[in-house]
């Protein structure tokens, strides 16, 4: 059989045996809600090279004008080290020919040196969705492969629903992996589209197709049943040598396979491929979040900021002896940290550790440890919650090793705060005062501060009331604030506690506070919170 054509040149892999081909530019694009800028496709591909991948689908030239745009954009901004663009695009129509097919020739516009084209390997939708038969489905394959490849372009062959089709009708399925191999594609991609296949089923079909073809087939998996990585790395197992994914499992529906995951797999587990970017891994993912706007998964595998965090005391005491213990990888292998999470469920081991993570040597101090731990599980039982708000767990860790005091700012005299209902205000005028009165080094200082609610009022009248001794709090900013309502049941005297981040810029840090009243368990975290900024700026008490 024939598999390759001679004008094409193979793409040099980055990796072990396996391809990695990217797809988030494409099939991550068509998530729900995600609407990326050319500006963030070139952003987004410069990161994807760093992380080493062979190929980048960076979308459909001719059907999407940013797309177009991007594959412009690209051939001059873009200096890939590791990887190759590919365009992707649909075989010519039924009854025409590819050379006069308008969107095969923005596909050779694209100059893309790789065009991936998706082509229908499941009869029902060849006669149903293209509306026309079997051999002319064949023929639309095979004379667009031999027009592109005839170009000199490396053509890579999506077969659209393979594994339904194959299920349907396993011979016409497998002529169209043939016909597109005999026209010279370097690689036909078996893909679940909708994405509800099972690992066993992909085992056994693409060893079927393995014994019966022999050009480089690879696998393109949706999420759809949830197995999308798990499906990867079976069609690996029984001979695909090139996975298509997105990071972070971006993708219509339920999404693709993710990438990241795929190759960590296979680059730390199965030795199929070497990424040369996978120490980088989690910053890439992270930093591609950025660029999409959609919230990182905490609990993403390898790359999340859950993946390697450690809650149980058990599990921490295992840990302090050898962190292998309750950890698959080392984390650092994808650019990740281990971190101990101090909670209700923490033990002697767990604030140890936690301690040594904050620059804290605890060990061969029982009693002390044995105070924190008290003092936290107490605190978890009234409400508050470490594990979100590693500032406070510090400050108290802190406060215990210097016999209960801390670090200490300032000392507050007292503060109010009111809201001032005005049926004439506009809806942005402040609705809301706050007076705090506290003591530095300095002096005594009264400030007022107005806002919008009285939380917001507090926050700036404390500002008001520290800026002139501490003019470093100028930076900080609060970034977000939750509160939570924990024993509902009670109403309006309902224990709440009070979550909020600040960030000066560089660093954001998470406070708590606790009380049966939103206000004072408001002002409880935002005293922690500055108190926590100046220290770690390096502040001393003035
Ligand atoms: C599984 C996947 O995810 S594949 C990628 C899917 N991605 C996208 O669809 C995003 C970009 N798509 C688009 O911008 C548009 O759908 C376009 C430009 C491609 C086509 O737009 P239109 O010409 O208006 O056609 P429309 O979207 O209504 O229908 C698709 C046409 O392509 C045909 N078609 C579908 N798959 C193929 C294929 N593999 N080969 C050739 N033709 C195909 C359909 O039969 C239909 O033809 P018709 O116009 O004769 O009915
Ligand atoms: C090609 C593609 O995106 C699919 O079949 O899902």
């Amino acid at each position: 059989m024939e598999t390759q054509a001679e004008a094409v040149t193979p793409a040099p892999s980055t990796a072990g045996t396996v391809e990695i081909y990217d797809t988030t530019l494409r099939d991550g694009a068509q998530q729900e809600g995600m609407n990326l800028s050319v500006a963030d496709k070139v952003a987004i591909a410069a990161l994807l090279d760093e992380l080493g991948v062979d190929y980048i689908e960076g979308g459909w030239p001719g059907a999407v004008p940013k797309d177009t745009e991007f594959f412009a954009r690209a051939a001059k901004e873009l200096d890939l080290r590791h990887a190759r663009l590919a365009a992707f695009g649909a075989t010519c129509r039924a009854g025409a020919q590819p050379h006069e097919d308008p969107q095969v020739q923005a596909l050779v516009d694209s100059e893309a040196s790789v065009i991936t084209l998706v082509a229908k390997s499941d009869i029902r939708h060849v006669e149903r969705a293209l509306r026309t038969d079997g051999q002319e489905n064949l023929r639309m394959i095979a004379a667009t492969v031999r027009y592109l490849a005839g170009l000199g372009r490396e053509v890579v062959v999506d077969a659209e629903h393979f594994f339904d089709g194959y299920r349907y009708d396993g011979e016409y399925a497998l002529a169209c992996v043939q016909a597109a191999f005999d026209a010279g594609a370097t690689t036909v991609v078996l893909c679940d589209t909708n994405g509800g296949m099972l690992p066993h089923l992909v085992t056994e079909i693409v060893t079927d197709v393995r014994a019966r073809t022999t050009g480089r087939l690879g696998m393109h998996a949706h999420n759809d049943s949830g197995c999308a990585v798990a499906n990867t790395l079976a069609a690996v197992a029984a001979g695909a040598e090139h996975i298509q994914g997105t990071v972070n499992g971006y993708g219509e529906r339920t999404g693709n396979a993710d990438l990241v995951t795929c190759a960590a797999n296979l680059d730390l587990k199965l030795d199929a491929v070497r990424l040369p970017g996978l120490a980088e891994a989690s910053r890439i993912a992270h930093a591609i979040s950025e660029i999409t706007n959609i919230a990182p998964h905490p609990r993403q595998p390898y790359v999340g900021a859950s993946a390697f965090a450690h809650k149980a005391g058990l599990h921490a005491s295992a840990i302090r002896v050898d962190p292998d213990l309750y950890q698959h990888i080392d984390p650092v292998a994808v650019g990740n940290d281990m971190r101990m999470l101090v909670s209700e469920m923490a033990g002697r081991a767990s604030i140890e550790l936690k301690g040594r993570e904050l620059g804290f040597d605890l060990s061969g101090q029982p009693e002390l440890l044995q105070r924190i731990t008290t003092r936290v599980k107490a605190a978890e039982a009234g409400g508050y919650t470490y594990d979100a708000a590693d500032a406070s767990f510090e400050l108290l860790l802190r406060a215990e090793l210097d016999g209960g005091r801390g670090p200490r700012f300032f000392e507050v005299e007292s503060w109010r705060t009111f809201v001032e209902h005005r049926p004439d205000a506009g809806p942005t005028a402040a609705d809301s005062e706050a007076t705090v009165k506290l003591r530095t080094g300095h002096g005594r200082t009264i400030s007022t501060g107005e806002g919008n609610g009285p939380v917001n009022a507090l926050d700036h009248a404390l500002r008001g009331a520290l800026l002139g001794t501490y003019p470093e709090i100028e930076d900080f900013e609060l970034i977000d604030y939750k509160v939570r309502i924990l024993d509902s049941q009670q109403g309006t005297d309902a224990t709440i506690r009070v979550l909020i981040d600040t960030s000066d810029g560089v660093d954001s840090w998470s406070t708590v506070g606790v009380g049966t009243n939103i206000i004072e368990a408001s002002w409880e975290a935002l005293t922690d919170s500055v108190t926590w900024g100046l220290l770690h700026r390096g502040v001393e008490p003035r």
